[in-house]
């Protein structure tokens, strides 16, 4: 079978650092051209613009978008008036209404689509959302906390309006929980900790619940320092089942449990490959939502300036 030929936009961290190992190391895909403004991607065509791409460069099947989350709305469009099947990373556009147009123009021009939150292929998911499907919840507490120097070192974009701040790595956790939780979220409170010289939060609480009053907290922290923490701890009748390390880890009433074994992008990219098979599509707008609602009810709080 030959394999899907893929265009990449945006060849900055986590392109470097996840996408591009991860469709090296699959053979259903062969990256074929990149389209970025920083440094150009040994080993393919490299183009400065999706345009210039799709019009002077190699046929590709399907297209890979790791930009900043403004701006991405028009360049899926883009791919999507010609015809490529799209794997969008996290978040999927920099406002809900952009990402439900894209839901609905997948859906028009019959290709797969994917909104790729790629912590929902953590290792210990999968295993965590099977022990929790026959319990009984009482309580969620997510506490995600890491070092945003270490993760996007200069990288204004995040600091400005539709970066999101410590939403960024927050709608992680946030994706994890919906996938986990079998009733939608509704976000009671939030409190968002803005810096005096950013547009977007720098910390965050935030109170959840679903119809059945359950209750889920959640503490982002994005200046968090070495000592990272992304756990999440699910207080049930029958045990307390804890995902550590993003979900890498799964441990129920303090005994690790057995894991996948496959890395979060290496599952991204095999889901991705079978939706397009399947000429299916995977868009979930929840994570995003719930974002949204933080920042409808959310207090602000000002704290003291950033510096990168
Ligand atoms: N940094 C991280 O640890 C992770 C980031 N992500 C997500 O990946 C996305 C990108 O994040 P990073 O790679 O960290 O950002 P980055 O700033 O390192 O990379 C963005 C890249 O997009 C390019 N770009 C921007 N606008 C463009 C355009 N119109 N056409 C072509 N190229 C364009 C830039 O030149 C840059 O190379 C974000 O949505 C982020 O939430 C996801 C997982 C982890
Ligand atoms: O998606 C993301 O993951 C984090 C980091 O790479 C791991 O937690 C990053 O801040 C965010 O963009």
């Amino acid at each position: 079978m030959q394999p899907i030929r893929l265009g990449l936009v945006g060849y900055g961290k986590i392109a470097q650092d996840q996408h591009v190992p991860a469709i090296q190391a699959n053979p259903a895909f062969q990256l074929v051209a990149v389209a970025t403004q920083g440094q150009p991607c040994a080993g393919v065509e490299n183009f400065r613009s999706l345009g210039e791409l799709l019009e002077n460069g190699p046929q590709v099947d399907a297209i890979a978008f790791c930009t900043p989350p403004q701006g991405r709305f028009a360049l899926v469009q883009q791919a999507l008036a010609a015809g490529k099947h799209v794997l969008v990373e996290k978040p999927p556009c920099a406002t809900l209404g952009e990402a439900m147009a894209l839901v609905e123009q997948v859906r028009e021009q019959g290709v797969s689509g994917l909104f790729a939150w790629h912590s929902r292929y953590a290792p210990g998911i999968e295993a965590a959302r099977d022990w929790l499907a026959s319990r009984t919840l009482h309580s969620v507490q997510i506490d995600w906390k890491e070092d945003v120097r270490k993760w996007h070192p200069g990288q204004a974009w995040i600091w400005q309006p539709g970066g999101l701040g410590v939403f960024d790595p927050g709608i992680n956790a946030l994706s994890i929980a919906t996938h986990l939780l079998a009733l939608p979220l509704f976000v009671e409170s939030a409190e968002l900790r803005v810096p005096d010289n950013c547009q977007s939060p720098i910390a965050a609480s935030i109170k959840m619940a679903d119809a059945r009053h359950l209750d889920v907290r959640a503490e982002f922290d994005f200046d968090h320092g070495h000592d990272e923490l992304w756990s999440i701890e699910i207080r049930c009748a029958e045990g307390v089942l804890r995902l550590d390390n993003g979900g890498a880890l799964l441990s129920i009433d303090g005994v690790r449990q057995a894991v996948s074994e496959e890395g979060e992008y290496a599952a991204v990219y095999r889901h991705f490959q079978q939706l397009v098979n399947d000429k299916a599509s995977d868009m979930d707008l929840q994570p995003l939502r719930l974002v949204a609602d933080s920042f409808f009810v959310g207090s602000r709080m000002a704290v003291e300036p950033f510096y990168d």
